[in-house]
């Protein structure tokens, strides 16, 4: 059985358990649950704190799991990205009252990542205390414990609200990924789990688009919709037009359409892919 650890709380935590019910596997049905096995997928799901994930899976307890790559790399566990997954993108960032001196060394830079923030500071030879704090870090200034922070910002609501501007380049830009085990050996079972995976991602991000068009005109329109191989292209029994079929990027949906619909393309379908393996 191959033995997945899933975020249990925050940010992550439903989006992923949103993103395995599309690529097939069971869900559990109350918060509380802590492991449930899924035998028709041979696989089980460990429910565990999103911190604590990247030091199962390092340590080869679990197969894989899915946690941020900033709580990964901040854990320093011997665990790997497999595939990035497309949601819980944020940026890791050093942030100070607004005017306030934007200097690193020698400062006490308040966080709840003293991995992360360690290794960016030997990196840059900086010396600076790095007080570790569980959470709400942006009030660490005003209360007196540090004189900068570093933490997680997606809207940067929170910092601006605590009085705070980030500053400097982005420590780091993390997102959820899937991970394994360190130089672990190839596991087919994992290979099926991130196919599946790459499936859900394709059929989000990809709509199935339909149209006719005029033969002498279909080297132009399959120019347009390149698909991801090869548009599919087929006799109508018209002489004169052929039906294309193709995928195309969700995001360039209507873009796509008024440039087709402009060549000449009429009948243009657009449908959703509900699951795929490419
Ligand atoms: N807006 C966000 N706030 C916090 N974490 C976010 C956000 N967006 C994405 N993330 C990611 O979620 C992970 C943090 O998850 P975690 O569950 O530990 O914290 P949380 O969502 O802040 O929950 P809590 O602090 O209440 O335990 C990190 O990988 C972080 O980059
Ligand atoms: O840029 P924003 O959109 O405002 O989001 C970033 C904020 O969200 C998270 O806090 P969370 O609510 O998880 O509280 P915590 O700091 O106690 O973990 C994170 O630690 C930042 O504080
Ligand atoms: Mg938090």
């Amino acid at each position: 059985m191959l033995r997945i650890a899933m975020p249990n709380k925050g940010a992550l935590s439903e989006l992923a358990a949103q993103m395995m019910r599309e690529a097939g596997y069971r869900g559990r049905r109350d918060s509380k649950e802590l492991v449930i096995s899924d035998p028709d997928q041979n696989v089980e799901l460990f429910y565990l704190r999103p911190r604590d994930i990247a030091v199962y899976v390092g340590s080869g307890t679990l197969d894989v799991g899915i946690t941020g790559r900033d709580l990964m790399l901040d854990s320093g566990s011997p665990a790997t990205e497999v595939l990035q997954l497309g949601f819980g993108s944020s940026t890791f960032r050093y942030a100070a009252p607004v005017g306030a001196d934007q200097e690193l060394a020698g400062k006490r830079i308040a966080t709840s990542f003293p991995g992360l923030v360690r290794n960016h500071l030997a990196s840059l030879g900086l010396e600076a205390s790095v007080v570790r704090l569980d959470g709400a870090v942006e009030s660490a200034v005003t209360l007196g414990v540090a004189d900068i922070i570093a933490d997680v910002v997606e809207t940067g609501t929170t910092l601006r609200n605590a009085g705070l501007e980030v500053f400097g380049d982005p420590i780091l830009a993390s997102e959820a990924v899937l991970i394994r085990p360190a130089n672990s050996p190839r596991n087919p079972a994992v290979d099926v789990l991130v196919r599946r995976l790459q499936g859900v991602l394709t059929a989000r991000n990809y709509v199935m688009m339909d149209y006719d068009i005029a033969v002498q005109l279909v080297e132009k329109a399959c120019e347009l919709t390149p698909g991801l191989e090869s548009p599919t292209v087929s006799p109508l029994h018209d002489k004169g037009y052929v039906a294309v079929r193709a995928m195309v990027p969700k995001a360039q949906t209507n873009t796509v359409m008024d440039e087709l619909y402009e060549l000449g393309a009429r009948a243009i379908l657009v449908t959703e892919i509900a699951a795929c393996r490419i």
